[in-house]
C-alpha cells in the first residue's frame, strides 16, 4: 500500500462509524477462525463497564514499513473506535521494527513430522484490526460501536522476535489448580515444535524460584507426560515477589519472554514487572496466564481448572446427600472453595440438584431469627427429614450475626477466616437440639481434593488454548497481557486494564445462574428484614 493510500486507509477506519468499521474488519478477516471456540459455554453473567486507553505512539521511523505486524500496531494506535490496546514491545523503544516471518506460515499440511516448515494456512492467521467484542447480548439501548472491544488473539503472520534468539522461562504461583501442567507443557510445545525455540526454563515454587532457585532447562522428555498430573511439576508458592531480585535474575539468564500462571496476586506481579520492564527498555515480554479454580478472574469468560473442580464437587456432595439420606434428620454440610466468590459452589448445586442451600460470599445471610438460615434448615428437616447444604469458604463473611475471626494472613496477604462449615455444623447442631431435635450431621471438605486432581477434558482443551495463544502474542512482541476467552473468543486483555479496579467478576443477584439456583432449591434470602436491607443497598448504590 503507497503512503497516500495507506493514510486514506487508516483515516476512513478512523472516521467511520463502529458498525461501518467491523463490517469493514469482517471482510478484510474473510474467514472466521474456529480455533478458539471452548467446548462448553459459561453462562455466568458478568458486570462489565468501559474504558478507552492511550499508548505510546508508533516512531516516525517507523511509519512507512512494510510489515503485516505493525500495520496492526498503526491501526490499533489510531482507532478510535473503543479496541482496547495491549503494550508492543516496539512502542517506547526507538530502534527499528523487526519484519520476522513466522515459521508458522505454511501451504497446509506440508510441515514434516521432524519440523521445519510452516503448517498454517495464511487465512489463519490473524488479520489487521481484528478483535473481539465485550458484550454478545444487543438491544435497545446497546449499540456494537459503544462496547467495548479486545484485541484478538492467535497467530501473527509477522513476528516481534527471532525464534533463534528467545530464551523463555515459565513461572507458576498461588494456589494449586487442575490444569497447571497443561499449560507448561503446551507452552513447551508451542515455543519449541511450533516456533522453533531451544531455550525454555522453568521456575521452582513460584516468584522466589527466580532468585531462590536452580531454574530447569526444560526439554520435550521433561514435560512429555505431565498434562495427565495434578498440581505442578514446578511447584508454587505465595508470597517472595520482590521486584528487583526478579528482574535482575531474568536480565541475568539473558530470558526475554516469561510467562507466569496465576490469579490477580500473579498478576499484580506481572504488572509490575511490565512496568519495571518498560521502564528500563529493556525487550522482554512478559505475559500472564490466568489460573484460579474460584473462577474469580475478571473479564474473561471462565478460568481453566474451573470446570474440573466443579466436577469434583459434585462427588462431595453426592455423598453428603447420601449420608443425609440414609439417617433420621440426616444433614450433608460441604464447605468447598471460594475466598471471595461462590463460582464453584454454585455451579456445583446447580450441576449436582442434591443441594438444598447454597450459601456464598456474593450475599449476606442471617443464621438466627425467624427468617435466618437455622429456623429454616430445622423447618425442613421437620418437614423432609433431608437437608445438603453447600457453603462456600468465604461465606463467612457475609454472615450479618455472627462475627468470623480472621484467623491468619497467607504469604501473599490474602485473610484466612475461621471456618465457616464447622461454625454452622455446631450453630444447627445446637438449634436443632434445643428444639428437641437430634441431627446426624456429616461434615464433609474436600476443598483440596478437587483442586489437586488433572483437568478433565473440557479444561485440557481450554489450557492448550491458552498457552499456544500466550506464546503467539509474546513472538509477536507484545507484552503486559494476559490471554482468555471474552465471548468464546481468544482475546488479549492488558493487565493495566484487568486490574483497574474497573471490573469485577463475582456471582451477580440477577444472573441467570444464581435465579436457577433459587428456583431449583426454593432458599430464601436468610435475611429477617430483607426490605430494609435492599433499601440500604439502593441507597448504597446512589
Ligand atoms: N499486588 C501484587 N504485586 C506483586 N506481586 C503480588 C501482588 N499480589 C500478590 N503477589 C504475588 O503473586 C503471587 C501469587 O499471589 P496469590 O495471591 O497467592 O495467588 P493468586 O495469583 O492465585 O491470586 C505471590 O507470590 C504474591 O507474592
Ligand atoms: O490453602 P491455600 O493454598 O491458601 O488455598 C486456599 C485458597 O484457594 C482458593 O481456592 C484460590 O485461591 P487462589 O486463586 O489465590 O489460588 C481460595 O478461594 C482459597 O482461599
Amino acid at each position: 500500500m503507497s503512503e497516500s493510500n495507506s493514510t486514506l486507509f487508516y483515516a476512513g477506519i478512523t472516521l467511520a462509524s463502529g458498525l461501518i468499521t467491523d463490517f469493514l474488519i469482517n471482510r478484510l478477516n474473510k474467514k472466521e477462525i474456529v480455533e478458539d471456540f471452548k467446548p462448553i459455554r459459561s453462562l455466568t453473567l458478568r458486570k462489565r463497564s468501559f474504558v478507552n486507553s492511550k499508548q505510546a505512539p508508533v516512531p516516525e521511523a517507523l511509519l512507512n514499513s512494510e510489515n503485516p505486524l505493525l500495520d496492526e500496531i498503526k491501526f490499533l494506535n489510531s482507532a478510535t473506535c473503543d479496541i482496547e490496546r495491549v503494550n508492543h514491545l516496539s512502542l517506547g523503544l526507538d530502534d527499528e521494527f523487526p519484519n520476522i516471518k513466522s515459521p508458522l506460515l505454511g501451504e497446509g499440511n506440508l510441515r514434516s513430522v521432524f519440523g521445519g516448515g510452516g503448517f498454517l494456512p495464511d487465512d489463519a492467521f490473524i488479520y489487521c484490526g481484528s478483535y473481539v467484542i465485550n458484550t454478545a447480548v444487543f438491544g435497545p439501548g446497546k449499540r456494537i460501536d459503544q462496547t467495548k472491544k479486545w484485541l484478538r488473539a492467535g497467530p501473527r503472520k509477522s513476528l516481534f522476535f527471532d525464534p533463534k534468539t528467545v530464551k523463555a522461562a515459565i513461572v507458576t504461583c498461588g494456589g494449586l489448580c487442575p490444569g497447571l501442567n497443561v499449560v507448561i507443557r503446551e507452552l513447551y510445545m508451542s515455543l519449541h515444535y511450533n516456533y522453533g525455540v531451544q531455550d525454555i526454563y522453568g521456575i521452582k515454587y513460584g516468584y522466589k524460584g527466580f532468585y531462590t532457585y536452580d531454574w530447569i532447562k526444560f526439554d520435550a522428555n521433561y514435560v512429555k507426560n505431565i498434562h495427565n498430573l495434578g498440581g505442578t511439576i514446578l511447584g508454587s508458592s505465595r508470597g517472595g515477589f520482590d521486584l528487583n531480585k526478579i528482574v535482575e535474575a531474568i536480565v541475568n539468564h539473558g530470558i526475554n519472554q516469561v510467562f507466569c500462571l496465576g490469579g490477580d496476586g500473579t498478576h499484580g506481579g506481572v504488572l509490575e514487572l511490565f512496568k519495571e520492564l518498560r521502564k528500563r527498555k529493556l525487550k522482554i515480554s512478559i505475559v500472564g496466564i490466568p489460573k484460579t479454580i474460584d473462577n474469580d478472574i475478571a473479564i474473561i469468560d471462565e478460568s481453566f481448572g474451573f470446570e474440573t473442580a466443579v466436577e469434583e464437587a459434585i462427588n462431595a456432595i453426592k455423598s453428603a446427600y447420601v449420608e443425609a439420606n440414609c439417617a433420621e434428620y440426616g444433614v450433608g454440610l460441604v464447605r468447598l472453595m471460594g475466598r471471595n466468590a461462590g463460582f464453584i459452589a454454585m455451579s456445583a448445586c446447580n450441576a449436582s440438584r442434591d443441594a438444598h442451600v447454597c450459601l456464598i460470599p456474593e450475599f449476606k445471610f442471617e443464621l438466627y431469627g425467624d427468617r435466618g438460615l437455622l429456623e429454616y434448615c430445622y423447618q425442613r428437616l421437620k418437614k423432609k427429614g433431608t437437608l445438603v447444604l453447600v457453603i462456600a469458604e468465604g461465606a463467612g463473611d457475609a454472615m450479618l450475626d455472627y462475627k468470623v475471626n480472621v484467623v491468619e494472613t497467607d504469604a501473599s496477604g490474602n485473610k484466612k477466616s475461621q471456618d465457616v462449615g464447622v461454625i454452622v455444623k455446631d450453630e444447627l447442631t445446637k438449634y436443632c437440639k434445643n428444639k428437641g431435635m437430634g441431627i446426624t450431621l456429616k461434615h464433609i471438605d474436600p476443598t483440596y481434593m478437587i483442586r489437586t486432581v488433572p483437568a478433565n477434558p473440557h479444561d485440557k482443551i481450554m489450557c492448550t488454548q491458552l498457552a499456544q495463544n500466550a506464546v503467539h502474542g509474546a513472538m509477536a512482541g507484545f507484552s503486559g497481557f494476559t490471554v482468555g476467552h471474552v465471548n468464546n473468543r481468544l482475546a488479549y486483555i492488558p493487565i493495566e486494564e484487568l486490574l483497574s479496579g474497573k471490573y469485577s467478576n463475582r456471582v451477580v443477584a440477577d444472573s441467570r445462574e444464581w435465579q436457577r439456583l433459587l428456583a431449583s432449591t426454593g432458599q430464601p434470602s436468610f435475611l429477617n428484614n430483607e426490605e430494609q436491607m435492599i433499601q440500604q443497598k439502593q441507597q448504597q448504590q446512589i
